[in-house]
C-alpha cells in the first residue's frame, strides 16, 4: 500500500493486539485487520488505517487479541451426543465395552446432523474455524458443516468390520470415493480417508486407501501409536511397530495424519521425518483415556509438524481447543523435562499455521497474512481474572477462558459476535439434544 492510495475494505477490524502467527513470535499493538471478501486484505498500523482505508464495516475491539481461528485436528464430532457417557476408563475398554454398542444402538444420519451441530457449536463458540472430522455419516456432517459455514475436513471410516455406516472396506470405500468427488474444489469442506486405526483396518483396505490417496490427492487421518498396548500387540502379531507397518504399505507421506503418536521412538521420529507425515497430538484424549504422553518437543526440534486436536467429547470432555492448548503446552513442558519447551507462542502455531500444514493448506489459512482465507478469531482479554496484560499470547494460553471468545469469521462471514452464536439455532438446537439424551438415558437404564 502506498502513502497516498485509499484502500477500500468489506470489513476493518480495530483490535489493541493483533497476533497474526506469521511472522513467528510477534504481537501487534494496535493494528487493523482488513478483510475484502473471503480474504484478508491487510494487517496494518490503526494510524495508517486511518488515513488510507475506507471501509464498509468497521469493528472496534479496544480490549481484545485478534489472531487466526483456531484449526481442531482430530475429532468425532457427533460423539458430543456421548458426552460424559463412560469416564474414567482405558481405551480398549471404552470402545469394547460402552462406545461401540452405544453406536451400534444410536448412530444414525439424524444422530450424525444432530451431534454434529451440537458439536460445531461448542467449536466456534470456543475460537475453532477449522475442524477435522472422522466419523460415520460423513456425507451427513459435511452437508451440517458447510450449511453452517465453517470450515471442516471431513474423513471417511474404514473399518475391517460392519458398522451402520457400511459393511465392510468394499462399501466404506464407494461411499468415501463419492464424498471425494462430492466436496473437489470446494474451499470449506475437504474429504478424506480414515482408516480407524491399524489395529482395525487390515493390509488390503491399507493399500487400496493408499491407492485412493495418490489417484485423487485426498488426505488420510489415522490413529497411530495411541497406547503401548497398540505398540505391543502389534508386534506380537506382525514383528512390525504399526509405525513401520503403514510406512512399508506406503501409508506414510505428506498426507497423511498421525493421531496420538504417545508411543514414539527414533525409528518412529525418522520416518515420520522421512515421510513427512504430520503428527496430531491430542494431549486431554489421552490423560482421561490413560493412554501415555507425545513428545511434542522432541517431535517439533526433530522438524515433525505437529498440530493439536480434541478428540471426541466422549474422550475429553470438552471441544475447546484453547483448554487444550494450555495442557498441551504444560504437558510438553514436563515431557521435555525444560520449562522453556512448548511456549505460548509455539502453542498457538501448533493450533493454527501447524494445522493449516498438516491439511496441506498453509497457504491459504492459520496465519493472518494479506491474501488468506478471512478466518479471524477475537479474544476479550478485558475481565479482571485477566489483568494486567504484560503479554497477551501468555493469557490465551495460560489464563483465558474460551469463553473469552467473543468474535469469529470463516471466510469474512461471521459466525460468532458479541459472544453468540449467528447462523446456529442454539434454542432449537438444545431441544433435540435433549431429545437424544433421554434416548440414551433411557437405554443404559435397560
Ligand atoms: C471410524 S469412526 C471413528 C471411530 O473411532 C472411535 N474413537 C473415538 N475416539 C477414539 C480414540 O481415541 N481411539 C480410537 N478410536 C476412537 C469412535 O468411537 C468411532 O467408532
Ligand atoms: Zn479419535
Amino acid at each position: 500500500m502506498t502513502a497516498d492510495t485509499i484502500v477500500a475494505a468489506d470489513l476493518r477490524i480495530n483490535a489493541r493486539w493483533v497476533i497474526p502467527i506469521e511472522p513467528a513470535g510477534v504481537v501487534l499493538e494496535d493494528h487493523a485487520v482488513l478483510v475484502q471478501g473471503e480474504r484478508i486484505a491487510a494487517v496494518l498500523p490503526r494510524s495508517e488505517a486511518d488515513k488510507q482505508v475506507r471501509a464498509r464495516e468497521v469493528i472496534d475491539l479496544p480490549h481484545h487479541a485478534v489472531m487466526p481461528g483456531l484449526i481442531n485436528m482430530h475429532g468425532h464430532a457427533a460423539m458430543s451426543l456421548f458426552r460424559g457417557m463412560a469416564d474414567d476408563l482405558p481405551l480398549m475398554t471404552w470402545l469394547n465395552d460402552h462406545i461401540w454398542p452405544a453406536e451400534g444402538k444410536f448412530v444414525s444420519d439424524a444422530f450424525t446432523v444432530d451431534g454434529t451441530r451440537l458439536a460445531i457449536a461448542e467449536m466456534l463458540r470456543t475460537g475453532t474455524t477449522t475442524f477435522s472430522d472422522m466419523y460415520f455419516f460423513p456425507e451427513v456432517a459435511a452437508e451440517v458443516a458447510h450449511d453452517i459455514g465453517i470450515r471442516a475436513q471431513i474423513c471417511f471410516p474404514v473399518l475391517d468390520f460392519p458398522t451402520m455406516w457400511g459393511s465392510g472396506p468394499d462399501e466404506y470405500l464407494s461411499k468415501g470415493q463419492a464424498l471425494i468427488e462430492r466436496w473437489q474444489g470446494n474451499s470449506l469442506i475437504t474429504a478424506g480417508i480414515g482408516p480407524h486405526a491399524p489395529y482395525t483396518v487390515s493390509d488390503e483396505p491399507l493399500v487400496r486407501i493408499q491407492e485412493l490417496a495418490a489417484k485423487t490427492g485426498a488426505p488420510i487421518q489415522i490413529h497411530l501409536h495411541e497406547t503401548a498396548f497398540e505398540v505391543t500387540e502389534a508386534l506380537e502379531k506382525t514383528g512390525k511397530r504399526p509405525s513401520e507397518r503403514l510406512a512399508d504399505l506406503g501409508l506414510l507421506g505428506p498426507g497423511t495424519q498421525c493421531v496420538h503418536m504417545t508411543q514414539v521412538d527414533d525409528t518412529d521420529i525418522e520416518l515420520l521425518q522421512r515421510s513427512g507425515a504430520h503428527v496430531i497430538h491430542c494431549p486431554e484424549s489421552n490423560l482421561k483415556l490413560a493412554s501415555g504422553l507425545c513428545p511434542v518437543d522432541r517431535l517439533l526440534t526433530s522438524g515433525v509438524n505437529v498440530a493439536i486436536g480434541t478428540d471426541g467429547a466422549a474422550s475429553n470432555n470438552d471441544l475447546d481447543l484453547f483448554g487444550e492448548l494450555k495442557s498441551a503446552a504444560m504437558i510438553g513442558k514436563v515431557v521435555a523435562e525444560n520449562a522453556a519447551a512448548l511456549s505460548a507462542h509455539n502453542a498457538l502455531a501448533m493450533a493454527t499455521i501447524n494445522g493449516a500444514r498438516a491439511l496441506g493448506r498453509d497457504h491459504e489459512l492459520g496465519s493472518l497474512v494479506a491474501g488468506k482465507f478471512a478466518d479471524i478469531i477475537a479474544v476479550d482479554l478485558s475481565d479482571p481474572f485477566l489483568q494486567p496484560v504484560y503479554d497477551p499470547a501468555s493469557h490465551l494460553v495460560y489464563s483465558s477462558h474460551s469463553r473469552q471468545v467473543s468474535h469469529s469469521w470463516i471466510a469474512g462471514v461471521p459466525q460468532v459476535q458479541e459472544g453468540a452464536l449467528t447462523r446456529i439455532d442454539v434454542p432449537d438446537l438444545m431441544l433435540k439434544v435433549q431429545s437424544w439424551a433421554e434416548r440414551i438415558r433411557q437405554s443404559s437404564g435397560e
